[in-house]
């Protein structure tokens, strides 16, 4: 039987200014659940977000309410072992509130896969994959300080797919700071692009063009999350892969998107697709339709990395890799054993459940009072 479900906002400082073209974080704020069962269980889910409102349009704090005030009471009392029942009660009665969704589902799953003794991934399908490549995002804002990050993390053997935060400068601008990270990685790395919306279509012509012919690999949301038929006209028009990423909240934008035609790839997200199961549904539509794979954040920390990796693991084909980075980003650990990194993957954890646990002590030095 579900005992309580408890929600936690913990504000973690990141190493450095996080510069995007909808917000410049110095903090994330973790968004937390714990499911507590009568067998004495407990499952962990992550609802976490970026830059408050700015990005999506749930914030931390309205996540937070809305699990304590609405969805919580739904569920106390249910059956903990009856994962599918209880989502279905919170899919009948909530709307919207995909992040919160996912951070139930994430903690119902995590607390199942603990008491049948088996890693998340295998009541997802089952494991294909032990460890996913990881992009690393740089966006300090500054062309330089990127380029030496960038080879310190091939030098580390961390990372050697590189995703560009732009949209912040002019277009032309923009390119030369891409071209110029390019041209000092080479084909050491693969260069990518994320636009966060902020091109006009004819903005992302210019920019587009410029781009592939530098040698950049993928070009993620350009235009605005509601212009599809724009992303689709880019996608025809430009040999370069063209990402779905703000336009795909879970598996009927990923049919919409496939009938248009208006994505090489889709970034799956599980927070964006309202859940695990959903979010293994935008990847069923992807395979259908031809479309890649890659793994996205939301910048949460190890809880929902690794409800993301465990989606991810169950992918026969994940062609773009993943940027399953978030932990990296931020200067604490909420875990008691940090996820582990290594040859440019990430490990997926083996142990039952996410595979990850909680450390309390550190949650709560960090938890908003
Ligand atoms: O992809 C996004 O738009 C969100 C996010 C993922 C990595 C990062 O730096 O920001
Ligand atoms: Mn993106």
């Amino acid at each position: 039987m579900i005992q309580n479900i408890e929600t936690y906002l913990v504000d973690v400082p990141t190493i450095r200014p996080h510069r995007m073209s909808v917000a410049t974080m110095n903090t994330q704020t973790l968004v937390l659940v714990r499911l507590r069962c009568a067998d004495g269980i407990t499952g962990w889910g992550e609802a976490t977000t970026i830059g408050g409102l700015g990005y999506g349009g749930e914030s931390p704090e309205s996540i937070k309410t809305n699990i304590d005030t609405y969805i919580a009471p739904l569920l106390v009392g249910m059956e903990a072992s009856e994962v599918a029942k209880a989502m279905a009660r919170v899919r009948k009665v909530i709307q919207g509130n995909r992040f919160a969704k996912c951070a139930i589902e994430t903690a119902l799953l995590d607390a199942q896969a603990r008491r049948l003794g088996v890693p998340l991934s295998e009541l997802l399908g089952g494991r294909v994959r032990d460890a996913l490549p990881v992009a690393w995002v740089l966006a300090s804002g500054d062309t330089a300080r990127d380029i030496a990050e960038g080879e310190k993390m091939l030098e580390l053997r961390r990372h050697r797919i590189f995703k560009l935060k732009i949209g912040l400068r002019d277009v032309m601008d923009d390119v030369a700071h891409v071209l110029e990270i390019k041209r000092a990685l080479g084909e050491r790395a693969s260069v990518r692009v994320d636009v966060n919306q902020a091109w006009s279509e004819t903005d992302a012509v210019r920019g587009i063009a410029a781009l592939e012919a530098g040698g950049v690999d993928l070009i993620e949301q350009p235009v605005k999350a509601g212009n599809r038929a724009a992303l689709a006209r880019l996608k025809q028009r430009f040999d370069v892969a063209i990402m779905a990423d703000e336009a795909l909240h879970g598996p009927a934008d990923a049919l919409a998107l496939a009938q248009a035609d208006a994505a090489d790839v889709y970034a799956v997200k599980i927070t964006q697709s309202g859940g695990l199961l959903p979010a293994l549904e935008v990847a069923t539509v992807a395979r259908l339709a031809g479309v890649g794979l890659y793994g996205g954040t939301m910048l949460e920390g190890g809880v929902g990395t690794a409800a993301t990796a465990h989606v991810c693991s169950t992918f026969a084909e994940l062609a773009w890799g993943t940027e399953l980075f978030g932990p990296l980003l931020l200067t604490q650990e909420v875990l008691r054993e940090p996820l582990v990194y290594r040859d440019f993957m990430l490990q997926v954890p083996t142990g039952p459940g996410l595979g990850v646990e909680i450390d309390m002590d550190k949650l709560r030095s960090m938890q908003r009072q």
